[in-house]
Formats: structure tokens, C-alpha cells, sequence
């Protein structure tokens, strides 16, 4: 569904300054996939989503969602992406819904935008998404978690094959997150539709397939629940609430891994970049040079 190679994002700030944000990103993301990105602030998170919805064009790299070369769309090209492939929940509310438009009207405008507007379907989203009495509801008399579910019915107006969340439990207490969470997971796993959502919070973290960690606009871990792994002779690690899970380090295309700054800290690298590497019975061991 999504091919992400070597993909680059350089922002220019002004003649002499720029930022890299994305400096040489793996990632490949599977139809029907829900997948969470993590990342401290800065990673390049929010700029990995909007280059795959088409917000923004990466400097280099590849980038292919749905069989579509993000890097070689045509501007028109491009708008239909968006209006027809992709569908997008932000944390702010100002940004996903119009306030002064009824909640069935605000699921109708994409629709509008794409010539095929039908109120039936704008309806039955809204019923998926548990708000089938609030239909007339102005936005204003509705709360911040069901705000967030209209949003969530507008961005599977057009059917997209991916949905794009960023921080959508960000603004919402924890009961309302709950909610979102199941509307997200029940519309994966019944519709097929491929979600990446990029998100802080410990308890959505638990409902996803897979979380990518990135780091310094790269992808640096991931972690595999339990149902997800292949091999059982994985390391297991287990959380608090007793779930297990795999943690896997990231090989990216020039073979090279990151190393969590806490190991290389625990091993006493602190002012070197050098390290020793060796083979001992099928295992790459990273050791501090001067033991
Ligand atoms: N439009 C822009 N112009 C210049 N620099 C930008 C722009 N957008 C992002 N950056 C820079 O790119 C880097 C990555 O930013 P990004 O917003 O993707 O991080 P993030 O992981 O989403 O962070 P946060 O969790 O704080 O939202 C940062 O150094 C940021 O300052």
C-alpha cells in the first residue's frame, strides 16, 4: 500500500538555512494495516504525514501510496489524490469540520467537492461512526469526542483506501479517546481501510498492529504486538497492563541501525564514536572498546 524509500524532506528557511526533516526514510506499510508513528518532537512525524497525503512534495526519495508516484503527480494529479485516496483527522477540530454546518452537511462536502454527493452515504457514515441521532446537530452543540467522530466520517466520505490521524485522542478526555480508538479499529477491520495514525497516547499505542519509531526523520524501531510475530524464539517484553510485544531496531537501504542512546550509555560510550563490533554464536555483539 505504501512504499517509502530513502525519502527525503529538506525545508528551506532562507538563503543560507535549512532543515532536514526527513533524512533518508524507510518505511512500508501493508493494506489494511493500523499503524502507529511515534517520535519526540521534531522527528519529522507531521511532515512524514503530509507527505503521504499529498500536503506537501518530498525534496527526493520514493514515495508510493496506492500505486501512485507521489514524487511525479502533477499538480491536478495531486488534488484528486487528495480528495479521492486519502482521508485526514487532525487533533485540531478547526481543521477537520466546518462549526456553522450540520454534522451530516459536514460529512456531505467532500462529497460535494467530488461531484458525487449523496445524503444516504453521509448518513450510514455517521451511523458507523455511532452518531446516527446526531445527524442535524449543529457542530457546536457536540461534544470534542464527537466532534472527532465526524471528522472521522468525513475522511471516509470519498472512500479512501488510507486514513491519516494526527494526535486524534490529543484533545479529548480519556473515555472519548476510547471511543475514537474503537471507531478507528472497528472501520479498519471492517472496511479494509489502511490507517496510520501518529500519536502519544500509551492507550491508542496498545490498539495498533505496529508502531514505527522514528527518530532524527528516520525510522529507527518498530514494535510488533504479540498476534503480529512470525518467529517465536522473538524477544517478548511485556508492558505494564501485562501485553506483550516485540521491539525490533530498523535496518535502513545503506544497512545501517541506530542505537537507543540509553545502550551506548549503559556500555559507557559517552564520548566516542567508535565502538567494537564482533560475530559470537550468530550474534552481532556492540561492545565499548576500551573493556
Ligand atoms: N514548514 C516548515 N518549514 C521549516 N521547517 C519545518 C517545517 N515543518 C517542519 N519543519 C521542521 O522539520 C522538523 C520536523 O518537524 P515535524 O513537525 O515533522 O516534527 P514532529 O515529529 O511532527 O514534531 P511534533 O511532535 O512536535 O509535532 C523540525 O525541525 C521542524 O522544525
Amino acid at each position: 500500500m505504501i512504499q517509502c524509500e530513502n525519502l527525503m524532506k529538506i525545508y528551506k528557511i532562507d538563503e543560507e538555512h535549512e532543515v532536514i526533516a526527513l533524512q533518508g526514510l524507510d518505511l512500508q506499510i501493508e493494506k489494511g494495516e493500523m499503524m502507529g508513528i511515534i517520535g519526540s518532537s521534531g522527528s519529522g512525524k507531521s511532515t512524514l504525514l503530509n507527505m503521504l497525503g499529498g500536503l506537501d512534495r518530498p525534496t527526493a526519495g520514493k514515495l508510493i501510496v496506492d500505486g501512485k508516484n507521489l514524487l511525479r503527480l502533477s499538480d491536478r494529479e495531486l488534488v484528486k489524490y487528495k480528495l479521492e485516496t486519502v482521508g485526514f483527522v487532525w487533533q485540531n477540530n478547526a481543521r477537520n469540520l466546518i462549526p456553522y454546518l450540520s454534522a451530516v452537511e459536514n460529512v456531505e462536502m467532500p462529497m460535494l467537492l467530488k461531484g458525487s454527493h449523496k445524503r444516504s452515504r453521509a448518513k450510514e457514515l455517521l451511523e458507523m461512526v455511532g452518531l446516527g441521532n446526531r445527524l442535524k446537530s449543529k457542530l457546536g452543540s457536540l461534544s470534542g469526542g464527537e466532534q472527532q467522530r465526524v471528522a472521522i466520517a468525513i475522511a471516509l466520505a470519498n472512500q479512501p483506501s488510507l486514513i491519516l490521524a494526527d494526535e486524534p485522542t490529543g484533545s479529548v478526555d480519556g473515555k472519548a479517546a476510547d471511543m475514537i480508538l474503537d471507531v478507528l479499529h472497528h472501520l479498519n477491520r471492517e472496511l479494509g481501510v489502511t490507517i496510520v495514525i501518529v500519536t502519544h497516547d500509551p492507550q491508542l499505542k496498545r490498539k495498533m498492529d505496529r508502531i514505527v519509531a522514528i527518530r532524527d526523520g528516520k525510522t529507527s524501531s518498530e514494535i510488533l504486538r504479540r498476534s503480529q510475530l512470525l518467529h517465536q524464539d522473538q524477544v517478548v517484553k511485556e508492558d505494564t497492563q501485562g501485553e506483550t510485544h516485540v521491539e525490533l531496531a530498523v535496518l535502513d537501504s545503506a544497512r545501517r541501525i541506530q542505537i537507543p542512546e540509553e545502550y551506548l550509555k549503559a556500555i559507557g560510550i559517552t564520548n566516542t564514536n567508535k565502538v567494537h563490533l564482533k560475530m559470537e554464536d550468530e550474534k552481532i555483539i556492540i561492545a565499548n572498546p576500551s573493556n
